[in-house]
C-alpha cells in the first residue's frame, strides 16, 4: 500500500487505529473487552489507503468482516471499498497478511453469523435494529 493514508473521521476509531499502529498490535485495543482485527484496504473513490478495525471473528484461519456499523440504516462505506477491490491486508495481533474479502450468503452466511454473534453478541441487536441484511464477508488468505 502506498502512503496516501486517510484516517477515519470518527475520533474513537481513529484513536484505536493510532494505538494499533503505535504498538504494532491489535491487542492494544478492544471493544467491550472483545478482540479487534484491522483491515487495510483501498478507498473505492479516493484510491486512498483506509484502515478499518473490526471485531475479531475467526474460524480455522479464516476471518469474517461484519458490515454492521452499529445497526445503522446504511452500510458502512468500507463495504463499498471491498466490493470495488476485495484485496486487503489483515492484521490480527502483531501478524499481518494479504487476504481477499468474499461476501457470503444463504447457508454459508447463516453458519458464519453464529460465529460472529458468538464472538461479539451485540451483532444480534444490531441486526434487530435495522431492516438491511448486515453483510458478512469472509477474509480468506491469498
Ligand atoms: C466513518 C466512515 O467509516 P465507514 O467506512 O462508513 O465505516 C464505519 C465503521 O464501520 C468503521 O469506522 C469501523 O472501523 C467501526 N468498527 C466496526 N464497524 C463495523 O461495521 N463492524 C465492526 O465489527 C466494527 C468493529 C470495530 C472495532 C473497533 C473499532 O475501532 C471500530 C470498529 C468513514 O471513514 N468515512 C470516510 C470515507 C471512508 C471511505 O472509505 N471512503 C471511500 C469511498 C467509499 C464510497 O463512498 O464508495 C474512499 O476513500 O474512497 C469519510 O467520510 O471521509
Amino acid at each position: 500500500m502506498s502512503d496516501d493514508y486517510i484516517p477515519s473521521p470518527s475520533t474513537w476509531v481513529r484513536e484505536q487505529v493510532e494505538k494499533i499502529d503505535a504498538t504494532g498490535d491489535t491487542r492494544s485495543v478492544s471493544v467491550m473487552d472483545r478482540p479487534v482485527v484491522m483491515l487495510t484496504m483501498r478507498g473505492a473513490k479516493t484510491g486512498a489507503v483506509r484502515k478499518v478495525p473490526l471485531m475479531r471473528v475467526e474460524h480455522d484461519g479464516v476471518y469474517a468482516a461484519v458490515a454492521s456499523k452499529g445497526g445503522a440504516p446504511e452500510h458502512p462505506l468500507w463495504y463499498a471499498n471491498l466490493q470495488a477491490d476485495p484485496k486487503i491486508t489483515l492484521q490480527d495481533g502483531t501478524r499481518s497478511w494479504p487476504a481477499v474479502a468474499r461476501e457470503i450468503t444463504g447457508e454459508e452466511r447463516a453458519q458464519w453469523w453464529e460465529r460472529c454473534v458468538a464472538a461479539y453478541p451485540p451483532y444480534a441487536e444490531y441486526q434487530e435494529k435495522t431492516d438491511r441484511l448486515i453483510p458478512v464477508l469472509v477474509l480468506e488468505p491469498s
